[in-house]
C-alpha cells in the first residue's frame, strides 16, 4: 500500500492485521499499515483509540504489561518483531521512545547520553558522542558548560531535547514519540518540531499527536485511528485510513477523517 503512497521510501515497520488485547479486551482490531524509512508518520484520531498501544507495540514496549496480547505479525526489516527468538531488548536498542513526559535519568546531563552507549559497551570517544548527540538534538549551545549538573536542572523542553538525544545516541534506527510535545510551551514545540525535521533525514520518526496542526506542520503521512462499538458493546480502536499528510487533511477518502482533522468532533 505505502509504495504507492511513497515510491522513494522503503517500508521499515509493517503491521500485518494485528488485533492487540489487554486481558478479555479487544483494544485495537485489524491495522494493516507501513512507515516509511526517513519519513515522519503521524498517528492521529480521539482518546482511547488506540494509538499510544500501537506505538508500544512497534518496540515491544507493551511486554510488560500483563494480559498484554498481539496477534498477527508486525515486520521490522523483514523480520517478525514478536518471533520467539527476537531479543527485546535489542529491538529497543534500533527503535527507541521518546515520551509525553520528559523523563532524564536522575543524572548528570553528561552521564544521561554516555549511560546508554556504556551498556551498549560503546568504544568511541564519550566526549564526541555526547557532543555529537547533544548538537543533534540543538541543545549543545545551551548546556555545554554545564554538563555535570543534574539533567532535572534544565527547563521542560530542554528536558525533553535532552531525552531525544539520549535516544538518538544509541544510533537508533527508528524513533517512536508518544505525545512528545504535550507538556511543552509553544516555543519548546516549536524546535523540538524543527528538531524533528531535521532528525528525518537519518531515522525514521513515528509520533503520536492530537494536536492536529502539528500532524500537518511535521508529517509526511498521517494514519487516522478511531474508536467504535463491536457488536458486543464493546469500545474498539481500528485504523480509518493512512495517506499522504496533505490528503488526510484536505481530501481524505472518509468524511468521519475530515470531521476529525477539521474539530468537528474528538
Ligand atoms: N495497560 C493497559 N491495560 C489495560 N487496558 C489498556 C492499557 N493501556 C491501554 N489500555 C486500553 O486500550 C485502549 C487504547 O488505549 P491507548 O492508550 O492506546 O489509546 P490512545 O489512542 O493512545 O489514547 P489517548 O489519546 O487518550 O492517549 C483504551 O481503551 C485503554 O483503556
Amino acid at each position: 500500500m505505502m509504495m504507492d503512497l511513497d515510491k522513494q521510501a522503503e517500508t521499515v515497520l509493517r503491521t500485518e492485521n494485528i488485533n492487540i488485547f489487554y486481558g478479555g479486551f479487544h483494544a485495537v482490531k485489524n491495522v494493516s499499515m507501513e512507515i516509511p524509512k526517513n519519513r515522519i508518520t503521524a498517528l492521529i484520531g480521539p482518546s482511547g483509540c488506540g494509538k499510544s498501544t500501537i506505538l508500544r507495540c512497534f518496540n515491544r514496549l507493551n511486554d510488560l504489561v500483563s494480559g498484554f496480547r498481539l496477534e498477527g505479525r508486525i515486520d521490522y526489516q523483514g523480520q517478525n518483531l514478536y518471533d520467539p527468538d527476537i531479543d527485546a531488548v535489542e529491538v529497543r536498542r534500533k527503535i527507541g521512545m521518546v515520551f509525553q513526559k520528559p523523563n532524564p535519568f536522575p543524572k548528570s546531563i553528561y552521564d544521561n547520553i554516555a549511560y546508554g552507549a556504556r551498556v551498549n559497551n560503546y568504544k568511541g570517544d564519550m566526549d564526541e558522542l555526547v557532543e555529537k548527540s547533544l548538537s543533534q538534538a540543538y541543545l549543545w549551545d545551551e548546556v555545554k558548560d554545564k554538563l555535570k549538573q543534574s539533567g532535572f536542572s534544565l527547563s521542560g523542553g530542554q528536558q525533553q531535547r535532552l531525552c531525544i538525544a539520549r535516544a538518538i545516541a544509541i544510533n537508533p534506527d527508528v524513533v517512536l514519540m508518544d505525545e512528545p510535545c504535550a507538556s511543552l510551551d509553544p516555543i519548546s514545540t516549536i524546535k523540538i518540531e524543527e528538531l524533528m525535521r531535521e532528525l528525518k533525514e537519518k531515522y525514521t520518526i513515528v509520533i503520536v499527536t492530537h494536536n492536529m496542526q502539528q500532524a500537518s506542520r511535521v508529517s509526511d503521512l498521517t494514519a487516522f485511528f478511531n474508536a467504535k462499538l463491536s457488536d458486543d458493546g464493546k469500545r474498539f480502536g481500528y485504523l480509518v485510513e493512512c495517506d499522504k499528510t496533505e490528503v488526510i487533511f484536505q481530501s481524505p477518502k472518509e468524511e468521519s477523517t475530515l470531521d476529525y482533522v477539521s474539530g468537528r468532533f474528538g
